[in-house]
């Protein structure tokens, strides 16, 4: 649907973009990352074809931007950062005026207008003044007008940016209901929202794409272990014991472990209300009822995978199962976007805070 070679735009001082190469499938939709000045709006530009490439080449759905812009703009719709509305016309008189900009044949524009309105839900607000539209409804119209001549390919320059919790979530909704008939790329600086829309992410680090992956193979491509978070009830030297000889395991780390000479916790409290218990046996039952809503011993841990990439998951469950040590919590643990973008986007050291996977057991 979409091919970008090698596509450069240079401003000088080294600014703007440098080699840009990725190509985009039907009916994908493509999370566009980077910080402030990566290169995202630039790279926009150029394929929608409002600037040209000091290098390279953009083909959309076959056609050449530089060599048929003509054909190729008629297959994208673009809601560029600030969508092109005018404040003075209602929704429907602008949406008219578009669809003539667009040269969507006269017998076809109340058609494609009424069905920009019902996609976009601005049914009711028809002949309501732009201005007077919330921001929320502004962006929904500037989705409206992208989507006005039936294009395949959306490119949508930051479209949550500035609005209310309420209305991202709506946008949200909208964008991913139109990436079901729409190829789409988007540029976010809302890092849940990758999570949340698209199935691949492209993330741009001054002027240079710096990683092109499906969200779900982050992990694998940043190089990351397979780490599980493992709460396991019984005695803790046995689980240890367990685990360590287990060879697909790698490294096992107690989490909260208690310190070194202080007696385990369950252990501890069950000792000293047993000795309570049989001294006050007579007086009062409240000892009894403690006891018996002890919490029983169990071990928090953190557990790697021996060949970093291998789902241990299974291999732990079967072990433990066996041993008759029963799993309370397994999860599996990776690192997040932040994580991620932190580390391919500038020198500090990323977070190294973990956050649940897509794929918990
Ligand atoms: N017209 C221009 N003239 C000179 N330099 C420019 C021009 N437009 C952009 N740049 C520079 O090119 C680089 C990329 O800018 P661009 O606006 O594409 O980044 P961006 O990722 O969209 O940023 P933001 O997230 O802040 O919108 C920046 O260094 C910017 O200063």
């Amino acid at each position: 649907m979409l091919e970008v070679k090698q596509v450069s735009k240079l401003y000088g001082n080294d600014r703007g973009v440098h080699n840009i190469d990725f190509s985009m499938q039907r009916g994908e939709i493509v999370g566009f990352l980077g910080p402030n000045g990566a290169g995202k709006t630039t790279t926009m530009r150029m394929i929608t074809g409002y600037l040209n490439p000091t290098h390279g080449q953009i083909w959309v759905d076959g056609h050449s931007m530089s060599d048929n812009p003509k054909k190729a703009r008629r297959k994208i719709g673009y809601l560029p950062e600030t969508p092109p509305l005018y404040p003075e016309m209602t929704v429907q008189s602008y949406l008219r005026f578009i669809a003539n900009l667009r040269d969507v044949p006269a017998r076809e524009q109340k058609l494609r207008v009424g069905e920009a309105i019902d996609k976009l839900g601005l049914q009711g607000r028809e002949k309501q003044i732009i201005r007077s539209l919330s921001k929320g409804y502004k962006q929904r119209l500037g989705l409206a007008q992208a989507i006005l001549h039936q294009p395949d390919l959306l490119i949508l320059d930051e479209p949550t940016s500035g609005l209310d919790p309420k209305q991202i979530i709506e946008i949200r909704q909208l964008i991913h209901e139109l990436g079901e008939n729409h190829t789409v790329l988007l540029s976010t600086h809302i890092l849940p929202e990758i999570n949340a829309i698209c199935n691949r992410v492209l993330i741009i680090n001054q002027g240079r794409v710096v990683l092109d992956e499906r969200p779900e193979h982050l992990g694998r491509t940043m190089g990351e272990t397979f780490e599980v978070s493992l709460e396991v009830k019984g005695p803790r030297e046995r689980i240890l014991h367990e685990l360590r000889s287990l060879p697909s395991i790698g490294e096992v780390k107690e989490v909260d472990a208690p310190e070194a000479g202080a007696a385990a916790p369950a252990a501890s409290a069950l000792e000293s209300l047993e000795s309570a218990e049989s001294a006050t046996d007579e007086a009062t039952d409240v000892p009894a009822v403690a006891l018996s809503s002890a919490p029983a011993e169990s071990v928090k841990l953190l557990v790697t995978s021996a060949d970093r990439a291998e789902d241990i998951r299974e291999a732990l469950f079967f072990r433990l199962a066996s041993a008759g040590l029963p799993i309370l919590a397994m999860k599996r643990e990776s690192l997040s976007l932040e994580d991620i973008f932190l580390k391919l986007t500038t020198d500090e050291p990323a977070d190294t805070s973990k956050e649940e996977g897509d794929t918990d057991a």
